[in-house]
């Protein structure tokens, strides 16, 4: 006997309730239309549980030693070794232990109606969840749905891939001990960050990319720095190196990678970081006319093209424009104001840097990769502004020769790179690289995205001796 089936309407639904979806849901019940939220796994989302807060808790305490470590005088207080287990415990708690109480109780605060199971769309405004117990609730949508379902981890078809059972984030990021030795694939951001923290909890780490260098998306200064970096703390960078092939002869003992060429590699776990893909697959998209498993394009209010009625949203990974938390919250910010607005038939400023164009995705999206030593960009690299037309010019300078970084730690290690327009005068760009240079990029988000011209950001005077006296010499080098 089937269980029951359950008829609901609201004004707004949103499908997914990671940092996205919590934010649309916010803004949409916040401005008074009944939301309701559907979460097939544990509020908060992929990246309170599997991504960037395990990560960065992973990464923090290795990283809190060396800061010490690195001045002396303060050096010999820190001889000792991590505690692996405490970091271990000290995860645990930022993740509440993959218990979501905490982010259902801001839900009720917060006035939003959670629906537990797996969405799907089933026509014009309507949802079908498919609850854990076995029934189905049907929802209706007054005014818009949203699509909030984030990414998951593309694993490559590889021979052997099934019997190596390998990692994805998810497992690297919850791993209860350090492997012995980890080969982690790919140098993208997730490859990188993840190779710093377990070589710094113990385990023999061997990075496998494909190119010359990681975070390839950055520039190259950053991919090089990186990787010396990681080597310096005992890493095996390889760049150039394809695995052809894995094999796992028995459930408990070790991996084989074969790479192309011919060369093996022996480890007792391998992490795919191989990049995302959307969590489309199995939504409905289909009773809208879109292909399942598809990227979900949408217009500057991160409303879905070419869907009658214009009911459709999608912010956050799924879309594709940026897939960082922060970027996600900022769309869920904009699609929010766009659904209030639209349903009180008001106005839509869609426009660039209007209220509902999340217009900072393609012009100003920050990133830090919370490596040793952490590298920050925003905005375009020097080829990616001349691929696009701009005449630029790249400036660079040692953040290491700036008082306030050898104040900071000795022997600090770092490069800095802006990238200026010349026919508008303003950056377009910004790149940091050295230990804790992520504290440096919000400057650059505001000049990047606010257009500081050139001659009023020499005006913004940098402290003595902190490490943002960079941006004076960076001004300085550029006026020659
Ligand atoms: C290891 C790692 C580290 C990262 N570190 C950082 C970082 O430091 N900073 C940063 O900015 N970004 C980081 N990211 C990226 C970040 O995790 C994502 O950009 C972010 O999680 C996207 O948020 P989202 O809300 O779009 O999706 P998610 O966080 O993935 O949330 C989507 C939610 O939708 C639910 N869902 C999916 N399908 C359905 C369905 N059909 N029905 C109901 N619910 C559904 C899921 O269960 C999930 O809860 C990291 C990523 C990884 C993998
Ligand atoms: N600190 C942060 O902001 C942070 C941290 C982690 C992840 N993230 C986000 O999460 C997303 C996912 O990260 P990611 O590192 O998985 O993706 P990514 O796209 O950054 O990197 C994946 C890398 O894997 C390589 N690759 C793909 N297939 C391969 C194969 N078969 N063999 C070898 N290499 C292969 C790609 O060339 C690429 O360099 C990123 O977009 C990133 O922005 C952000």
């Amino acid at each position: 006997m089937s269980e029951p089936s359950e008829s609901r309407a609201f004004d707004v639904i949103v499908i997914g309730a990671g940092p996205t979806g919590e934010n649309v849901a916010d803004r949409t019940a916040a401005a008074g239309l009944r939301t309701a939220i559907v979460e097939s796994e544990l509020v908060g989302g992929d990246c309170s549980y599997w991504a960037c807060i395990p990560s960065k808790a992973l990464l923090r305490p290795p990283a809190a030693l060396e800061a010490a470590r690195a001045v002396a005088g303060a050096r010999h207080a820190a001889g000792g070794q991590l505690d692996v287990a405490a970091v271990l415990a000290r995860r645990d708690g930022f993740v509440s232990d993959w218990q979501d109480d905490g982010q259902v109780a801001w839900l009720e605060s917060a006035g939003i109606e959670l629906i537990r199971g797996h969405g799907r769309l089933a026509g014009e405004r309507r949802v079908t969840v498919a609850a854990p117990d076995g029934g189905t609730v049907d929802l209706t949508a007054t005014h818009a749905v949203a699509v909030c379902t984030g990414s998951a981890a593309v694993v490559p078809g590889l021979p052997g891939v099934a019997e190596a059972r390998p990692w994805t984030p998810r497992e690297a990021t919850g791993a209860r001990k350090a492997p012995d030795r980890l080969a982690i694939v790919g140098g993208g951001v997730v490859g990188a960050e993840m190779a710093a923290a377990w070589s710094a909890l113990g385990s023999k780490v061997t990075l496998l990319m494909r190119g010359e260098r990681p975070l390839p998306r950055m520039e190259p200064f950053a991919g090089d720095l990186v990787a010396d970096g990681l080597a310096a703390r005992g890493v095996d960078v390889r760049p150039g190196a394809s695995v052809a092939e894995l094999r796992r002869a028995h459930a408990t003992g070790p991996v084989t990678l074969t790479l192309e060429g011919g060369e093996t590699l022996e480890a007792d776990e391998v992490l795919f970081a191989t990049g995302r893909k959307p969590r489309t697959e199995d939504m409905g998209l289909e009773t809208v006319g879109i292909e399942p498993g598809a990227w979900l394009d949408v217009d500057e209010t991160l409303r879905v093209r070419g869907v009658d009625g214009g009911w459709l949203y999608c912010a956050g990974d799924t879309n594709r424009r940026a897939l960082l938390t922060h970027q996600g919250k900022y769309q869920a910010r904009v699609a929010g104001a766009a659904i209030v607005a639209r349903a009180a038939g008001g106005p839509i400023d869609d426009g660039p840097w209007g209220e509902h164009a999340a217009t900072a995705d393609t012009v100003g999206a920050p990133q830090v990769v919370f490596t040793e030593p952490e590298a920050a960009s925003v905005g375009l690299t020097a080829q990616e502004a001349e691929r696009a037309g701009r005449r630029v010019r790249a400036v660079d300078y040692d953040l290491g020769n700036v008082a306030g970084a050898s104040l900071f730690s000795d022997d600090y290690r770092g490069r800095a790179r802006i990238v200026v327009d010349l026919d508008r005068e303003v950056l377009v760009g910004a790149t940091f690289v050295g230990p804790q240079a992520g504290d440096l990029l919000h400057a650059a988000t505001i000049a990047v995205t606010a257009e500081v011209p050139i001659a009023r950001l020499w005006h913004a005077v940098p402290c003595f001796p902190t490490v943002s006296e960079i941006w004076l010499r960076l001004l300085e080098t550029l006026r020659g």
